[in-house]
């Protein structure tokens, strides 16, 4: 119980949010295809939210449009901590962005890498970068690796320095985009306790954004669940997750959540899993 109190420690305060997003692309047959019409998504601070929806609903587009690199056709509001992005484009420096695949460059070590990702944000005093390096290949496990090449190393490995990448610039804001989807699933279930540890070791969470359309990814994961329709998409379902962690994925917890999600997708965007 005590585990759960401080894991919701910030509950209440809205962190991103996203106000009657207008979205359309251009597509294949010279039409449009609707993206969002009118979308409304709030993030609550501290949370670890997973967005759940089927392919092409739109999900990295909303990572992409919360961390400014793409703008919607309009919006009421893309609010970060009360401002809006729009006119404050330097609040994405508060975000870090972890993809699908790792994105390490081949020729710079694993602790090079991470170097880059601190000189790219430029956020961190030059003077902590050491210390920072050591703290997060030591919390993903990977300080004995730090100076192999990513070709030494294996694709979980790969993985777990692109996190760090991200991470040692302490976001307050996490974008992860289907980022274990490419592993096997043991690997994977390694890198989601890795991640969690990660996140609940510190005493203010940061506020991480997750994309996947793995329903039991979403039940081992989240503090909150948010589903999409397929687009144009809206909201069909949103849940906040009280459950434990370490979650086992064949626990009865675990398997309970993933059935009531797949029900909910079923019932409510017409999506069978
Ligand atoms: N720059 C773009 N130009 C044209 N269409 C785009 C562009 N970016 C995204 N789309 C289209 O918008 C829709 C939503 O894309 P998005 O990648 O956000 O979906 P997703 O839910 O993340 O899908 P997946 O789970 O398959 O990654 C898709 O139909 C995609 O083809």
């Amino acid at each position: 119980m005590l585990e759960m109190t401080k894991d919701t420690a910030a509950a209440g305060e809205t962190k991103v949010s996203l106000k009657n997003l207008q979205l359309s692309f251009p597509d294949q047959s010279g039409g449009v295809k609707q993206i969002y019409q009118g979308l409304d998504l709030e993030i609550e601070k501290g949370s670890f939210t997973v967005l759940l929806g089927p392919s092409g609903c739109g999900k990295s587009t909303l990572l992409n449009i919360m961390d400014g690199l793409l703008q919607p056709n309009s919006a009421d509001e893309i609010l970060i901590d009360g401002e809006d992005l729009r006119d404050r484009p330097d609040l994405s420096r508060q975000m870090a962005y972890v993809f699908q695949g790792p994105r390490l460059l081949k020729w710079k070590t694993l602790a090079e890498n991470a170097e880059f990702g601190l000189r790219g944000l430029g956020v961190q005093p030059r003077d902590r970068w050491p210390e920072l390096m050591e703290r997060y290949f030591a919390a993903v496990g990977l300080s004995e690796y730090m100076h192999h090449y990513p070709s030494q190393v294996s694709g979980g490995m790969q993985q777990r320095a692109a996190i760090v990448r991200a991470w040692v610039n302490e976001p307050q804001i996490l974008l992860m985009d289907e980022p274990f989807s490419h592993l096997d699933e043991i690997t994977a279930a390694e890198m989601r306790r890795i991640l969690v540890d990660l996140w609940r070791a510190e005493e203010v969470h940061r506020t991480v954004v997750f994309v996947t359309h793995d329903i039991s990814e979403a039940a081992q994961l989240a503090t909150d669940i948010v589903m999409l329709t397929p687009a144009p998409s809206s909201i069909c379902f949103r849940r906040k997750v009280d459950l434990p962690w370490p979650r086992h994925i064949e626990s009865d917890e675990v398997m309970d959540l993933e059935k009531e999600l797949r029900k909910a997708f079923a019932e409510r965007a017409g999506v069978r899993f």
